[in-house]
Formats: C-alpha cells, structure tokens, sequence
C-alpha cells in the first residue's frame, strides 16, 4: 500500500502521524511510505531520518494526497487538507466529529473511508488510540491549569499546592478515565486539594484504590457538581461518552457563581467541551474570561509536547496502521470489530451512531458498507 504522512497544519501542532521507526516497520513489509518534506522536524527528526527509514520525501501536501492510498495524520484534517480527499481513499487519524458540522459534510462528500483514531475500542473497554494523548493531556491540564490561576493571566494568584501555613488550591477534575486520573495524579503530586467526579461505580472504586485518602472521589450527581464546582479554584473537564458531544456538565450559572479567578481546563473541547461557555482555543491564544473565569479550552493540547506525544500515539497506532496497509481496509476493519468501531464515514455515509444522531444524519451499520 501506499501511504501518505503530510505535515500537519493545525495552530501549534507540531505532530507527525508517522515516526521514522514506524515508517522503517511499513517500508520493512514492502509498502511504500511518502513522507510531506519537514513533517517530523517538530519533533526533531529530519527528512534525512525519514529517507533512512526507507521513506519517500515530497515537496507537498498536494503530492502526498495525491498519491497514497491511505493518509495517517494526526488531527482532524483542515477544510485544506479536506478538500484533497478523494473517493476510497483511506484517512486514518483524530476526527472528533459529533461537535463538528462542517468537518462531517466534507468528509461525507469526500467518499473517503475515514476511521477514527478515538472511537476504536479495545476488549476491556478502553479506547486505545485515544488514551496515550488523554494521558498528556491530563497531565498537562494541570501545568495548564497552575498558570491560568497565576495573577498575570488574570487567575486568582494561587500556589496549586500552597506553603505551609496556607492551603492549597482545590482542584475539581469531572470525569475519572484516562484524562481525569491522569490530571489527578499531577494534582496530588503538587500537594493540591483534589475531587475526582465519575459516574461509573467501577471507575470510582479503581481511584479510591490509586488515591487512598490523597484524593476524594465522589459519584457524579447534579448536587455534587454544583457544590464542587462552585467552590473550586480550578475545575478539569475530563468527560467522555464515545463518539458523542460531551454532555454540557458545568452550566452557565455555575459559571457566575464560581469565584473570580477561578480557572476550568475544558480538555472535553475536543468533543465540543463540557462547560457551556466553552469555546475552542489555540495554543496560540489559549485563554479567555467570562465571568472572571479563566478558561483554558486547546482542543490540541498533546501538540504543544509533541515529541512526548507522537511517540506515545505511534505506539498505540502502529498495529493498526500495519494491518489497514497489510490486508486493506475492508479484511483489516471485518477482522477487528474493535478497529471497526473507528469507522466513522465510508462511501458519503455516517456508520458512527453517536455522530449521526448529534448532527442529524442517517445511521448505516458499518457491517451492511465495508465488502470482503
Ligand atoms: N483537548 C485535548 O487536547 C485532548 C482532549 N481529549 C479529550 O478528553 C476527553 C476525555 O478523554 P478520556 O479521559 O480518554 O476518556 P475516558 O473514557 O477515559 O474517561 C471519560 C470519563 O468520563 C466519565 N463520565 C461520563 N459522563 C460523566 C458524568 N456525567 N459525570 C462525570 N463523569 C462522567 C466516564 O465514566 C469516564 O470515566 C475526551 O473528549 C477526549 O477526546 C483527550 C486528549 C487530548
Ligand atoms: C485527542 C486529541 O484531540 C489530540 O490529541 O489532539
Ligand atoms: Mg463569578
């Protein structure tokens, strides 16, 4: 197979779909990897690593779209890169397109097969290509949230883990999975005061077993995020239900009663964010007030670290990556229902439930579209 790994364009993302050793392991099994020129030097590997591993330079994205039969990104493609696809192509990468109208239609003209990297699922549950960019973004959320509480990015002036003789901040992160445990775990190490909130009994019993008594962790009621968020100095938004806009859990009232200079790192933005005053950000400009609220809503948080980062995706995405380009989509997709339920669009047709039903498309069972 070919395959196409352009530079990625998004504000600040300095990803790669492809590390020189996974292009090395594409290349080892006969396929043919084209590499956009300067697509790994944000994470310090150069054109010249790339042709070492075997792979192929080309001057632009335009060729790179042009030729492969299946592009590997990182984020969701830009109307730009959109606007390349053609029919059947494959296109492997994030696409969060519940909150995403326009993104959805393009790809739905496109005729491109688009699988998705956050919806594929594993057997215990989890969403494997997502979790390695949850965990930098958890732990992220809190070096994030500590400087929006600082005074001069209009934050409250607060120490997250205080002096002695002073307390510390009280962090709030709504959501237990892989990006909430994961903010938690920066949260106590700094000496935060911190309330993880989930509503799945299991999640919370696993946290009070990694926390002990470092951590509270409390059932998810409307009761309980009122009371907590409203008394935070810093609130996580950790959320997630697959596939779908994240349920809108802090509401604009909780807003104007939290206290001025409180902070919210919405890192739900993604999937439209879980505060209702939550509008994405860049890295470029990553905050903004409303009610003397700061909040911090980068829906590309992993990029801003993005040699940590691609490492840690490449490793998740790597075996799938291999088995789309061994067998081809269809066998590699009919073979792992898991890597199944990555397929969001084939053929102009939505076959993610969640999707269809937050923008109002037709749902096609996936099974009824790919063909041996
Ligand atoms: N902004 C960024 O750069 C990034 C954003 N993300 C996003 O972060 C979000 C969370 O991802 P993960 O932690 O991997 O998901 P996850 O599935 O591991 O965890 C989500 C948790 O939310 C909980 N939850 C659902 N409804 C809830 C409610 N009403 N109250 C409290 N908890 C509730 C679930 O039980 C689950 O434990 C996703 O939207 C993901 O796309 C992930 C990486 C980077
Ligand atoms: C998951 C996601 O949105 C990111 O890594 O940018
Ligand atoms: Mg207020």
């Amino acid at each position: 197979m070919i395959i196409g790994v352009p530079k990625e364009i998004k504000n600040h993302e300095y990803r790669v779909g492809m590390v020189p050793a996974s292009v090395r392991e594409l290349v080892q099994r006969g396929h043919q990897v084209l590499v956009e020129t300067q697509a790994g030097i944000g994470i310090g590997c150069s054109d010249e690593d790339y042709v070492s591993a075997g792979a192929t330079i080309l001057p632009s994205a335009v060729e790179v779209f042009a030729q492969a039969e299946m592009i590997v990104k990182v984020k969701e493609p830009q109307a730009v890169e959109r606007a390349m696809l053609r029919p059947g192509q494959i296109l492997f990468t994030y696409l969060h397109l519940a909150p995403d109208a326009p993104q959805t239609e393009d790809l739905v003209h496109s005729g491109a097969i688009c699988i998705a990297y956050e919806t594929v699922t594993d057997a215990k549950g989890g969403l494997p290509l997502l979790a390695p960019m949850s965990e930098v973004a958890g732990r992220m959320s809190i070096q994030a949230g500590a400087q929006a509480l600082e005074k001069s990015h209009q934050g409250r002036g607060m120490l997250l883990g205080g002096v002695p003789g002073v307390e510390p901040a009280k962090v709030v992160v709504i959501g237990g999975g892989m990006v909430g445990r994961n903010a938690a775990l920066m949260a106590v190490g700094m000496g935060a005061d911190v309330t993880i909130l989930d509503r799945n009994i299991n999640v919370l019993r696993d946290l009070n077993q990694q926390f002990e008594n470092r951590a509270k962790v409390l059932y998810s009621t409307a009761e309980a995020l009122e009371s907590h968020i409203t008394g935070a100095d810093l609130v996580i938004g950790g959320v997630l239900i697959p596939g779908a806009a994240a349920p809108k859990l802090i509401t604009r009232e909780h807003i104007r009663n939290m206290k001025p200079g409180a902070a919210i790192v919405d890192v739900a933005i993604d999937q439209g964010g879980c505060a209702e005053t939550s509008k994405a950000t860049t890295h470029q400009d990553p905050v903004y007030l409303v009610d003397d609220v700061v909040h911090y809503c980068v829906a590309n948080m992993p990029g801003a670290v993005p040699r940590t980062s691609t490492f840690a995706l490449n490793n998740a995405t790597l075996p799938y990556i291999i088995a789309l380009a061994e067998k081809g989509y269809a066998k590699a997709l009919l073979d792992d229902a898991h890597l199944m339920k990555g397929l969001n669009v084939i053929d102009g047709k939505i076959t993610c439930e969640e999707v269809a039903e937050a923008l109002g498309y037709e749902y096609h069972d996936p099974y009824g579209l790919v063909k041996a």
